[in-house]
């Protein structure tokens, strides 16, 4: 457990829950996934991911997939049946009326999914991480008793993301536009983890965070 003492009480928000689920946020491309990889590696807490909860929400048979046929059309589905994602990405990061439309259906399965496993847990003495990206956009702060916010620079965002998922400059630009500025996020946060350098700063940020 690299000598870290984890207490179960820890919590700065602990008033509403006696074990801690850390909510991980943070902008688009800041390094949550390397963090949460971190986490579950390491220190073997179990971590639950907003993006696999969403990915499942429309995974077919699946009514909202069927939602979302009806709402763009059979070009929306691959061959196989399964989401166009890119094809539905250019639509709603490009839309906030579209993006809504697809949030007030994916969202609450989402949040469903995570009370679902927050249930089954409570009797662990173990932190559970939370991986939510849209944490404070789709208001799910309450299903944690703190948060970590991931951040680096805008720019390192940016190339980051344009690297990672062959996005243009303009396609990158429309997905950082599209969630809360990081700077306001880490205004929010009980733990700000730095990855706007080496591994070593952030996960010493993550060491004092989790003693
Ligand atoms: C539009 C979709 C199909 C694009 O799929 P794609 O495979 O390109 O991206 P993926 O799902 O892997 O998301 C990557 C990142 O995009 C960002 N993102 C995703 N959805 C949104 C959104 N509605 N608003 C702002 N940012 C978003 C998040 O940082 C996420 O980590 C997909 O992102 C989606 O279904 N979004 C709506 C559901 C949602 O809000 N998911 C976020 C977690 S709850
Ligand atoms: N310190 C770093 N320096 C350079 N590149 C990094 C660093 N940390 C992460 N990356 C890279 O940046 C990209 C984004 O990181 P990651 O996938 O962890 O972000 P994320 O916040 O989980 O993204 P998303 O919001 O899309 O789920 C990845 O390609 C990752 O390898």
């Amino acid at each position: 457990m690299n000598g870290i003492d984890l207490e179960p009480n820890a919590s700065s928000r602990s008033d509403r829950a006696s074990w801690r689920i850390i909510g991980l946020t943070g902008g688009i491309a800041t390094g949550k996934s390397t963090v949460a990889n971190y986490l579950a590696q390491t220190y073997h807490l179990p971590v639950l991911d907003a993006d696999i909860f969403a990915r499942e929400a429309v995974e077919p048979p699946s009514p909202i997939l069927e939602q979302i046929r009806q709402r763009y059309g059979d070009t929306i589905l691959q061959a196989d049946g399964t989401l166009d994602r890119p094809e539905l990405g250019a639509i709603v990061f490009d839309r906030p009326e579209e993006r809504q439309w697809l949030e007030g259906r994916i969202h609450p399965y989402v949040r469903r999914r995570f009370e679902e496993a927050i249930s089954n847990y409570r009797k662990s003495d173990r932190p559970m991480v939370l991986a939510i990206p849209l944490l404070f956009e789709a208001r799910m702060t309450d299903l944690v008793s703190e948060i970590w916010v991931v951040s680096c620079s805008r720019i390192q965002q940016q190339e980051r993301l344009m690297k990672r998922d062959r996005l243009t400059r303009e396609q990158a630009i429309a997905r950082i536009e599209s969630q809360m500025p990081t700077a306001e996020k880490c205004d929010r946060a009980n733990w700000v983890l730095d990855n706007s350098s080496t591994p070593h700063i952030w996960i010493e940020q993550l060491k004092a965070a989790l003693r």
